[in-house]
C-alpha cells in the first residue's frame, strides 16, 4: 500500500533528507514556504496551510518546517509560536478530519535540563525558551487533536545541507585562533539523514501497526557536550581534510554562564531512545558515526 504524502519544509536539514527517504513510500508532494501548484506551503498562513491539506487529501503529512532560530525566537515570539505551535495544531486538526497520519518533529529543548538522567517521553517538560515553549505547545495540540501521529523529539541536528553547530565551528575555526565552547550542556548530535531514515521506517511500520503511533525520542546514541562535539569536529576535519586551513589553536571549555545568549539552553539534553528502538526494532548508531560521514562529505 503506497502513501500519498505531503512534506512541508522540504529545504530544511531534515526536509531535504526526507525528500530522499520518503520517495520509495509513495507519491510525495514536497513544499517549501513558497508552495507549488497552487498549494500554500507557508506555515505562517494558517488558512493557506489548511487549504493545501484539504486540496491534496494526503494520507500522511510530514511537517519538517519550523522556526528553529532559538535566540531570535526570544524577540519574535508571535512568529515563532505561529510556526511552532499554531501551524502544527492546524495540521493536526486537518489530519484528524481526513483520517491522515501527521509526522512532526520536536526537541530536547522542551525539557528544563535538570538532572543527569536521559529524559523519557513521559518525563515532565519545562521549556526554558520561547522556542522550547512553542515546540511543546505544538506537540500538545497534536496529541489533543486525536489524529494519528508520530512526534519525534530529536536533538542537536546537523546535515551537509543547512546551518548547524558543526558548520558554525568550522566557519569560526577558520577565522579565529581561540574559541570558547560550553562544556556543561549534554546531548547527542543527530544527523538529519538518520532522522529521515527512521521516519520512513516508522511510517512503513504504522501501516501494519497503527497502534504504535505516538511520541518518541529519536537521537543518535551516546552523549557529549558542545565543547567535546566541537573538538571532534576539528579532529575529524584535520584527519579527513589535512590541507584545509584552520586558524583555531585553542578551544576553551567554559560553563554556560560564561557564554550568555538570549535563550537559555538545557544543561541535560540527553534523550532516552529505548521506546523508539524497541517499538520499531531499530538500533541507533553512535553520534560520531554520522558526523564523520557528513564532515567527509562537505570538507
Ligand atoms: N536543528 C536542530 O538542531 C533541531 C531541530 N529540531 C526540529 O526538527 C525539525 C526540523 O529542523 P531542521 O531541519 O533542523 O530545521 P531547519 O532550520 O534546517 O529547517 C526548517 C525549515 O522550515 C522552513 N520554514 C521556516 N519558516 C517557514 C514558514 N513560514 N513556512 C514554511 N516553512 C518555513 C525553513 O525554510 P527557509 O529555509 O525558507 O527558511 C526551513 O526549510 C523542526 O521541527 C525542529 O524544531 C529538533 C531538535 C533539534
Ligand atoms: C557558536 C557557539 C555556540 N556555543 C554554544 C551555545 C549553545 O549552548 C550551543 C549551541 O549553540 P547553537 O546556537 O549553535 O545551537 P542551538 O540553536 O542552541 O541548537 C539547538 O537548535 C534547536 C533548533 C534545537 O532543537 C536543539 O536541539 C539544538 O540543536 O553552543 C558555544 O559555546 N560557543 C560558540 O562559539
Amino acid at each position: 500500500m503506497s502513501s500519498k504524502i505531503l512534506l512541508l519544509g522540504k529545504n530544511g536539514q531534515v526536509g531535504w533528507e526526507l525528500q530522499r527517504a520518503l520517495a520509495p513510500l509513495g507519491h510525495v508532494t514536497a513544499l517549501d514556504r513558497s508552495g507549488a501548484d497552487g498549494l500554500c506551503g507557508d506555515l505562517a498562513d494558517l488558512e493557506g496551510i489548511a487549504g493545501a491539506v484539504r486540496q491534496l487529501k494526503p494520507n500522511v503529512i510530514v511537517n519538517a518546517a519550523a522556526h528553529t532560530a532559538v535566540d531570535k525566537a526570544e524577540s519574535e515570539p508571535e512568529l515563532a509560536n505561529r510556526l511552532n505551535a499554531e501551524a502544527p495544531a492546524v495540521l493536526a486538526r486537518e489530519a484528524a478530519a481526513l483520517g491522515a497520519t501527521l509526522v512532526h518533529y520536536s526537541t530536547d529543548y522542551v525539557f528544563d535540563g535538570t538532572g543527569q538522567v536521559p529524559w523519557l517521553e513521559d518525563h515532565p517538560t519545562g521549556p526554558l525558551s520561547v522556542y522550547g515553549q512553542g515546540k511543546l505547545a505544538g506537540e500538545q495540540a497534536i496529541r489533543e487533536s486525536g489524529c494519528s501521529h508520530l512526534i519525534f523529539r530529536t536533538s542537536w541536528v546537523y546535515a551537509a545541507r543547512g546551518g548547524n553547530f558543526a558548520k558554525t565551528m568550522l566557519r569560526l575555526g577558520a577565522e579565529r585562533e581561540r574559541l570558547t565552547v560550553i562544556d556543561d550542556q549534554w546531548g547527542a548530535p543527530t544527523g538529519a539523514d538518520l532522522i529521515a531514515d527512521v521516519t520512513a521506517h516508522a511510517i512503513r511500520h504504522l501501516r501494519s501497526r497503527p497502534s504504535d503511533a505516538g511520541t518518541y525520542h529519536l537521537a543518535a546514541s551516546g552523549f557529549t557536550t558542545w565543547f567535546s562535539y566541537a573538538k571532534h569536529v576539528f579532529d575529524t576535519a584535520r584527519s579527513v581534510a589535512p590541507s584545509r586551513e584552520l586558524a583555531v589553536k585553542d578551544i576553551v571549555p567554559v560553563a554556560t554562564e560564561a557564554f550568555p545568549l538570549p535563550a537559555p539552553r538545557p544543561r541535560n539534553s540527553r534523550l532516552n531512545t529505548q521506546r523508539l528502538q524497541s517499538t520499531f526494532d531499530l538500533v541507533l548508531p553512535p553520534w560520531q558515526q554520522g558526523l564523520e560521514r557528513m564532515l567527509a562529505e562537505i570538507l
